[in-house]
């Protein structure tokens, strides 16, 4: 029995619904330690017949037979199989990768054995020596002559140890000499007991072979034998073949990457200041969020909330405008703003209210040092709610003593601070019992300066002292305004919500804001800002999308020949796809990791720069954002190759390796 058996082999193309036979009805038989070659008029089917052999085409009707087993074109891993254990190829146009090294073409054949790695290399170069080329392992196809990078091809095709050998016109793009030396190895191939099948043109080339098959209208003609086949050695020990390593995909990937050096890194980078913009400007909101809560913990703290009683009858007023209404009642009707022990004893009873303290706000208060006079400002009994770091310099006031605004102190004199201890006028006005404003015009010494920052001027003395000077003057000395303490600051938000939910005579009793919930909106609102912010700076990530999906086709089409190269070599159609997936993978891991770092340089340099105006650090990436921009970037890269890898795996091998 043959080791290969063509038994009535039939192919047609079709043209809409027209017919063109090509091959009608082939029986052939081949014999390993053949070195057969097929002659015939161009166009006459001996491609055709060749890839159906080689296990490219599957698109015909008859039976193929090697070693006893039908092959069945119709399971395309087994196909997979059969061209990576039996069949080496050989092309007229080399088709050898032109971004691997000769010894990196040869072992991308082997990468598709069993072999260790040092295995592989050695064998490559035992076969690239073998063809002559030992002085040329580390060059690049460009880099030879065409004999050389068909010798090379020879190499590779040798590599997994076939039985088959076929080539297309191997010696069509050589010249005389170079024929030759090709011819040569092929001989020594079939002497080594492979069967070699070369299409060719040229009688002279056909001679060298030990049997010539001449085709017209898709079928021999003419049959002659030439010489005896060479003897088969026993025993050869063979390769076992397994699928391309996944490695091996990666290693390609990253070898295109660094050969397409500057289109990948205009990717890269493109797609690196996405992943910094996206960065920045999440940690930006980080930042800003901090520094707010920062701020507002330096002047309050959050366990103390203001509470007012209400005095709108409004009950869908928000505390705040329920707040403001009573601001406003200070100065028309004191006596409904007021506060007596059993509405703060009251307060005192809530559920989380831990404390309570009373205190007086008095507005149009004018101090007067010298002739220096204070813009009208509001003076205030010391609340534990004020945070200690808004004295700057001196000490709380005690009885008889006041607090200033240190800017205004600084408008007094330059060494403001030698003001500590000298006596200070100032009037502001209250109330009586009657609703009648009362002008308290009293003097106390100066206890030290405050910094009010964002809420403006503080002038504060305490509550007791404030009280004696509004007894002095007969007005009213009950509290205007107080300060619940609420220990647990997790409890903060609900038990504001009670205190402004108590009722009296079918209105609502107290107005309170909670300056979590403020902070918690303030915060909302920046945490949105940088979300927009980020996501404006996303649509970089989408244009580095784009341009991941226009690179990743361009590289299919330039590729196409090195696709079905890889295929007739036995890659499977998804390892073809992990090619261009990897590919884009990686720029999507070098771009987050470049953009990472531009933002952690970023952060750093912003920080540094704005620290002195700030004293705090405003961009404050999180390990959440790096991840988040890290999954971003390589979902990105993952998506954009999807369909040009998809495409790159289903093209056809016969049609790829026939690409331009
Ligand atoms: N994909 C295809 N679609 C339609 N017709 C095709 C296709 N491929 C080949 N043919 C036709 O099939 C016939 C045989 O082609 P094939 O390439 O096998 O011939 P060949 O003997 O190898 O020719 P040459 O010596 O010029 O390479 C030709 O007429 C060709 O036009």
């Amino acid at each position: 029995m043959a080791f290969l058996e063509l038994q009535n082999i039939k192919k047609s193309y079709y043209l809409g619904k027209e017919e063109f036979p090509v091959l009608n009805g082939i029986d052939l038989s081949f014999d390993k330690g053949e070195f057969v070659s097929i002659l015939g008029e161009s166009g006459g089917g001996k491609s055709t017949l060749m890839n159906i052999i080689g296990g490219l085409d599957r698109n015909f009707e008859g039976i193929v037979e090697v070693n006893g087993d039908k092959l069945d074109h119709r399971q395309e891993k087994k196909l997979d199989v059969y061209r990576r254990e039996t069949i080496g190829y050989i092309f007229q146009s080399f088709n050898l990768i032109n971004y691997q090294t000769n010894l990196e073409n040869v072992e991308t054949s082997l990468n598709m054995t069993t072999l260790s790695a040092a295995e592989r290399k050695d064998r490559a170069k035992a076969l690239l020596t073998k063809v002559g080329l030992v002085e040329h392992l580390h060059k690049y196809p460009s880099q030879l002559s065409g004999g050389q990078k068909q010798r090379v091809a020879i190499a590779r095709a040798l590599a997994s140890d076939p039985d088959i050998m076929i080539a297309d016109e191997p010696t069509g793009a050589l010249d005389s000499v170079n024929t030759t030396e090709v011819l040569e190895l092929l001989k020594q191939i079939a002497e080594e007991g492979k069967l070699v099948i070369v299409v060719t043109h040229s009688q002279s080339v056909a001679e060298y072979g030990t049997r010539i098959l001449h085709m017209a209208d898709g079928k021999i003609d003419e049959e002659k034998y030439l010489k005896d086949k060479f003897l088969v050695p026993e025993n050869t020990k063979r390769l076992t073949s397994r699928p391309l390593k996944s490695s091996s995909i990666w290693d390609m990937a990253f070898d295109h990457l660094k050969y397409k050096k500057l289109q990948n890194f205009l990717i890269i980078l493109g797609s690196a200041i996405g992943v910094f913009s996206v960065i920045i400007f999440l940690g930006l909101g980080n930042g800003i969020k901090g520094y707010i809560t920062n701020q507002v913990d330096a002047l309050v703290n959050p366990n103390y909330q203001s509470v007012v009683r209400n005095t709108t009858k409004d009950k869908d007023a928000s505390a705040a405008e329920r707040m403001q209404a009573t601001a406003q009642a200070r100065a028309t009707n004191y006596s409904s703003t007021t506060m007596n022990k059993a509405m703060l004893n009251r307060l005192d009873n809530v559920q989380g209210v831990d404390a309570v303290y009373a205190g007086g706000q008095f507005s149009n208060a004018v101090f007067t040092y010298g002739n220096v006079k204070s813009q009208p400002v509001q003076i205030q009994s010391w609340s534990p709610q004020f945070s200690k770091k808004t004295i700057k310099a001196g000490h709380q006031a005690k009885s008889g003593e006041v607090l200033i605004d240190q800017a205004y102190a600084k408008k007094i004199q330059s060494n403001y601070q030698a003001l500590i201890g000298k006596t200070i006028s100032f009037s502001y006005m209250a109330f009586d019992s009657s609703n009648r404003p009362v002008v308290i015009a009293t003097s106390a010494k100066i206890a030290g300066m405050t910094d009010g920052g964002q809420s403006g001027a503080m002038f504060i003395q305490n509550w007791s002292t404030m009280q004696n000077d509004l007894k002095k003057n007969n007005a009213v000395t009950e509290a205007n305004y107080a300060a619940v303490e609420i220990k647990d600051t997790k409890a903060v938000s609900a038990t504001m919500k009670r205190i402004n939910k108590l009722q009296s005579n079918g209105m609502q009793s107290f107005a309170g804001v909670s300056l979590t919930d403020i902070l918690s909106t303030i915060n909302t609102i920046t945490s949105l800002a940088s979300y927009v912010l980020a996501a404006i700076a996303g649509i970089s990530l989408l244009v580095s999308a784009i341009m991941i999906i226009v690179t990743t086709y361009m590289s299919v089409s330039e590729r196409t020949r090195e696709i079905g190269v890889l295929r007739a070599l036995g890659a499977r159609s998804k390892d073809i796809r992990g090619l261009f997936t990897n590919e884009a993978l990686l720029i999507g891991i070098i771009s987050a990791v470049v953009g990472i770092t531009i933002a952690y340089i970023g952060q750093i340099l912003m920080n540094t720069a704005l620290n002195g105006l700030i004293h705090f650090s405003i961009v404050q990436v999180s390990v959440g954002n790096v991840i988040f921009a890290v999954v971003i970037s390589i979902l990105i890269a993952l998506i954009a190759s999807f369909v040009p890898s998809r495409r790159a795996a289903k093209l056809n091998t016969i049609d790829a390796l026939a690409a331009d």
